[in-house]
């Protein structure tokens, strides 16, 4: 990869730019857009939201506003966890849509396997909503489906029913923190892992090592992390709000991480603590 406009190419062939901009804990409104457009504007082609962030809107007006095309955009947004099944998945991927103000979407992901709502019934619940997914993909409503948080056990049971194998599963990849279980899963099924939380959630900036290694390249912790995920396979996602961190963040083209530094940092066990267990999370 060498800039922010290389993309991975989905099983189904489609292509998606090989960092995407994450959009948590960016308050709908002015923050959102002005961070999305500032995104837009330094490079970045593809950005990850959620329902559940809320803010799809701004995702919408900021995509807008850049002037550049709509097909030049690779935009991803999640079913929030209450929505699951069928019905409510047809509902909610309309009202997706609404807030984004567009008529289709990249990439759509189950965005927890096992929502508190359905404890019990997410096997039932999941199958209804895949079945509406790849309606609304057959019908080129979404462009490629996915899932997120997603383990072997619940992609074999999605897979039950499935005609379509999810093209993305988004986890939680960070240094220390590399589910070798579900990496492995996913890369013998060619389903591409994007990377959530590539910083840490902000962690990684506390690791001692990771300034090590930072300085011996002359690049910033940030920029290892990302540049890390990058040569591991991943599809990272990193969350800025700071212009100059999204430009930061942008700028990991021009260096090489040694094979010996990224299995270093892949050892780093804990440094950025772990994924919440599908099966227990409340989001
Ligand atoms: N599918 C899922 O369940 C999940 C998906 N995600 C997705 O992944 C994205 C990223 O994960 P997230 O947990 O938000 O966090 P990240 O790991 O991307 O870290 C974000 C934090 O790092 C800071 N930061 C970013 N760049 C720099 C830099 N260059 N120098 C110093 N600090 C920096 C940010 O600060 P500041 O904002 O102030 O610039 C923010 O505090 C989310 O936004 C979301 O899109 C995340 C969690 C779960
Ligand atoms: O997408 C998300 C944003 O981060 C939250 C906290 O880690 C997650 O639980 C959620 O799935």
């Amino acid at each position: 990869m060498e800039s922010l406009r290389d993309c991975f190419e989905l099983h189904n062939g489609v292509k998606i730019p090989c960092v995407g901009f994450g959009t948590y804990q960016i308050a709908n409104g002015e923050s959102a857009v002005s961070a999305v457009r500032n995104a837009l504007e330094l490079g970045y082609r593809h950005i990850d939201t959620a329902a559940g962030y809320g803010n799809e809107e701004s995702v919408g007006i900021a995509v807008s506003q850049s002037g550049i095309d709509r097909d030049e955009i690779f935009i991803t947004s999640k079913l929030q966890n209450p929505e699951h099944g069928y019905e409510n998945t047809m509902k909610a991927f309309e009202q997706t849509m609404k807030n984004l103000d567009m008529d289709y979407l990249d990439l759509y992901l189950i965005h927890w396997p096992n929502p508190v709502k359905f404890r019990n019934e997410w096997q039932t619940a999941n199958a209804g909503t895949w079945k509406a997914f790849e309606e609304l993909y057959k019908a080129g409503r979404i462009r490629s489906i996915g899932i997120s948080n997603f383990h072997p056990r619940h992609m074999d049971e999605l897979m039950k029913t499935a005609t379509i194998v999810p093209m993305v599963n988004q986890i939680r990849l960070c240094p220390g923190d590399t589910q070798d279980e579900v990496v492995n899963y996913c890369k013998e099924r060619n389903i591409i892992l994007e990377a959530y939380s590539p910083l840490g959630t902000g962690q990684i900036f506390e690791v001692p090592m990771m300034q090590a290694i930072a300085q011996k390249y002359g690049k910033t912790i940030a920029q290892i992390g990302i540049r890390w995920s990058l040569q591991k396979g991943y599809l990272p996602l990193p969350k800025a709000v700071s212009k100059s961190h999204i430009r930061e963040n942008a700028d990991i083209f021009d260096f090489e991480l040694s094979e010996q530094d990224v299995q270093a940092i892949s050892d780093l066990k804990g440094c950025c603590g772990y994924s919440q267990n599908p099966d227990l999370t409340t989001f």
